[in-house]
């Protein structure tokens, strides 16, 4: 059989995708929740849902020339050759009359990534990345009871290894290329959902607040994990109603409800990013003279998420030795320059740890201790402020 980057450079025209289209890639660990997300995003989104492995499942169960081969590789939690995924994949999209799909669980090593982008000619958009601690993606599989073979625990820890040694290094590479969309459930997981109501018409908000907390919480429930996942694929042109022009934070350019925040940006240069621009929603005089209950809640969300900023980092900063210059208790507009200056200093050092090391430490952590240094409640961080 010759390879699809063989076909490719034949020319051979049954590979090549003629039509533009939108690829998202749902990149995570087994179990971490990719196919239960995407069913959401295709609800709310449009998006067609190809996933590699039900792909793969469908061509053993036709009985295709490959699939007591496909069939061992799962049941050894091992990754089939590229040819055949891509070449099912690209049957998928040829064939569908949408052009824009998920594809989730591709590409799962550098060879996937490298020949699917040579074939198809098709770079995602970008990448939604699930990340999940082990303890919990082993205990989604074991009661998943889709009647799956490879969901048993001894082939459950061959694909964890695969996936840390051969899938992380994709998700490093888009990373490295601004590609990475991480999922943020943060704000969702703490906020009553009276505010998170109102909160949703503020996306833009949201967006710019979550886009330097450091923490992707595929662990939490469906629920809100979608929360964080329509952060991520609302459309650029969507705006909120209020304030006149609608434009809340007095008509930033920023893509309102657009979540285009790298990852990498988050990571190095989310000191150069402009998230200023949230407060200026809260000190604008034009709002500030607005007295409707609508920008009232945006401005109660607003201050609840500074508040517990102020908190979290006051944590982060007391557990590095790094103590603020100036007190915490001070007006907001001082407090917006300690904050920032403060989370610069937290994202520098963290800058200089690689993505994989991220989630093997993750690996090696007990889940409470994870989420120690991420999780603020708004309202225990209020009530301390006050
Ligand atoms: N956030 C969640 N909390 C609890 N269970 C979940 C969550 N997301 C998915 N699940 C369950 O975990 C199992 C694995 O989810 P699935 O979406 O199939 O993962 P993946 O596609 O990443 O392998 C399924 O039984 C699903 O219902
Ligand atoms: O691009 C792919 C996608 C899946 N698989 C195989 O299919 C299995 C199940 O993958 P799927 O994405 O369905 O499930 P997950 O492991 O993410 O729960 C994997 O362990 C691999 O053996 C593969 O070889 N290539």
């Amino acid at each position: 059989m010759g390879t699809v980057v063989d076909s490719a450079n034949q020319g051979a025209g049954s590979l090549t995708i003629n039509k533009k289209v939108t690829v998202v890639f749902v990149l995570g660990g087994p179990g971490s929740g990719k196919g239960t997300q995407c069913a959401n995003i295709v609800e709310n989104f449009g998006y067609t849902h190809l996933s590699a492995g039900d792909l793969l499942r469908a061509e053993i169960k036709s009985g295709s020339e490959n699939g007591t081969m496909i069939s061992n590789m799962i049941k050894e939690g091992k990754i089939v050759p590229s040819e055949v995924t891509i070449k099912l994949l690209q049957r998928a999209i040829q064939e569908n009359g949408n052009d824009k799909f998920l594809i989730d669980g591709f590409p799962r090593n550098e060879e996937n990534r490298a020949a699917f982008e040579l074939v198809t000619g098709i770079e995602p958009e970008f990448v939604l990345f699930f990340d999940c601690p082990e303890e919990e993606m082993e205990k989604r599989l074991l009661s998943r009871n889709q009647g799956r073979e490879d969901d048993n625990i001894e082939t459950i820890r061959k694909r964890f290894k695969v996936y840390m040694e051969s899938s992380l290094p994709v998700i490093e590479y888009y990373n490295s290329k601004g590609k990475v969309r991480k999922v943020l459930s943060y704000l969702s997981a703490s906020l009553p959902s009276s505010v998170l109501e109102r909160e949703r018409e503020s996306l833009h908000i949201k967006q710019k607040l979550t886009s330097f907390l450091p923490q992707i919480d595929a662990a939490k429930p469906v629920g809100e994990v979608f929360e964080a996942v329509k952060a991520v694929f609302a459309p650029a042109d969507e705006k909120p109603t209020s304030c006149g022009d609608g434009a809340v934070g007095g008509g930033s350019d920023v893509a309102v409800g657009a979540n285009n925040v790298p990852l990498t940006e988050f990571e190095a240069n989310h000191y150069e990013y402009d998230y200023t621009g949230y407060t200026d929603f809260v000190f604008s005089s034009e709002c500030s003279a607005c007295k409707c209950q609508d920008c009232r809640a945006k401005h109660d969300v607003v201050i609840n998420a500074i508040k517990a900023l102020t908190v979290s980092v006051k944590e982060l900063t007391s557990k590095r030795g790094f103590i603020p210059s100036a007190p915490l208790e001070i007006k907001a507009k001082r407090r917006r320059r300690v904050i920032s200056r403060a989370l610069s200093s937290i994202q520098k050092s963290k800058i200089a740890t690689p993505l994989s090391m991220c989630c093997t430490e993750q690996r090696t952590m007990s889940k409470g201790k994870q989420h120690e240094l991420k999780k603020v409640n708004v309202e225990e961080a209020t009530a301390e402020q006050h």
